[in-house]
């Protein structure tokens, strides 16, 4: 059984694994590069960061952003993968088509990717909660061409999914045949996360690899305080696979860790207040 406490924690001195998150900033500090950082720190992985975009954000959502340039976003990776040296890499936000072709360059030289030394995990972020867009409509094609085909695995809420396959996920078949056209898009993994199928009691999410399927439930929470859940997933499932573990095993740990990130989630602000790895501080 793996548990939240599974991953190891480096004595006083010592380098820790190492991690890149490749996102924008959320300056409410619940989701994106900031959901990143918290959960990477808290998984004892230090997390090194590619910025791609500046988001204005709070509780209520986004009022706008500002692109980084397209170099800016590669060198980053190339700087950070040269001398410090990764583990696992996860994208995030990239805003534009632009952005999305330089970091696959940035990848395929650094040797990131499925085919490659250091996994990389793709949460195909096009739109916050609050249905406000976060990627533009044309970047989507370049996406799914130029990255999910280097991707280890691609995390998809549902309503991405939808953007992604045109399925509609509302039940486990469903879900199942959306891993099925995920996976035909090139990632070496596809996992159709069950966060938005509000009516279940439980929160299924599908691991598909092109032959089996892997499902790993948790209980629902009833809560509105899950801002950065996608992210927080993610991002503890880039340190899992730092660390050696297989898709799957990294897989099952992002879900135990988010699920005991979104029983300590809080109020914050006057809208949806954010998932917390606070926990793992040991207050409770
Ligand atoms: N209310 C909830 N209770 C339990 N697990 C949840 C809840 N909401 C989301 N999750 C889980 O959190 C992770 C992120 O899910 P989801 O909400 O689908 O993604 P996103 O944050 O990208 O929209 C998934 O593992 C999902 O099953
Ligand atoms: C800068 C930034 N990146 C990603 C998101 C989306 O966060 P995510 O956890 O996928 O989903 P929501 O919590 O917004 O549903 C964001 N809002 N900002």
């Amino acid at each position: 059984m793996i548990s939240v406490h599974q991953l190891p924690l480096t004595p006083d001195g010592q380098t820790p694994v190492r991690a890149i998150t490749i996102a924008g900033s959320d300056s409410g500090g619940g989701a994106g590069i900031e959901a990143d950082l918290r959960t990477m720190a808290l998984c004892g992985v230090h997390a090194t960061v590619a910025l791609t975009a500046v988001t204005v954000q709070n509780s209520l959502g986004v009022s706008s952003f500002h692109p980084v340039p397209p170099q800016t976003v590669g060198d980053q990776i190339r700087a950070v993968a040269g001398d410090i040296g990764i583990g696992a890499a996860k994208t995030g936000m990239l805003a534009t088509a632009d952005i999305i072709a330089a970091v696959v360059t940035a990848c395929e030289e650094m040797g990131i990717g499925r085919d490659a030394r250091i996994p990389l995990v793709v949460d195909p972020v096009s739109a916050s909660m609050h249905g406000d867009k976060l990627l533009a409509d044309e970047a989507m094609d370049t996406l799914v061409n130029r990255l999910f085909p280097i991707a280890t695995v691609v995390t998809p809420n549902l309503d991405e999914v939808l953007l992604l396959t045109d399925i509609s996920v509302t039940d486990e078949q469903t879900q199942r045949d959306a891993a099925v056209a995920l996976h035909a898009m090139g990632p070496r993994f596809a996992l159709v996360k069950g966060g938005h199928l509000r009516t279940s009691r439980q929160s299924p999410d599908v691991l598909y690899d092109g032959v089996d399927f892997l499902e790993i439930s948790e209980p629902r929470f009833d809560t509105v305080h899950d801002h950065g859940a996608g992210d927080t997933l993610a991002s503890a499932m880039t340190c899992a696979l730092a660390h050696g573990f297989t898709v799957p095993d990294a897989v099952t740990f992002g879900k135990r860790w988010v699920t005991r990130c979104l029983r300590a989630s809080y109020p914050l602000g006057a809208g949806h207040g954010p998932v917390s790895p606070l926990w793992r501080l040991g207050a409770s």
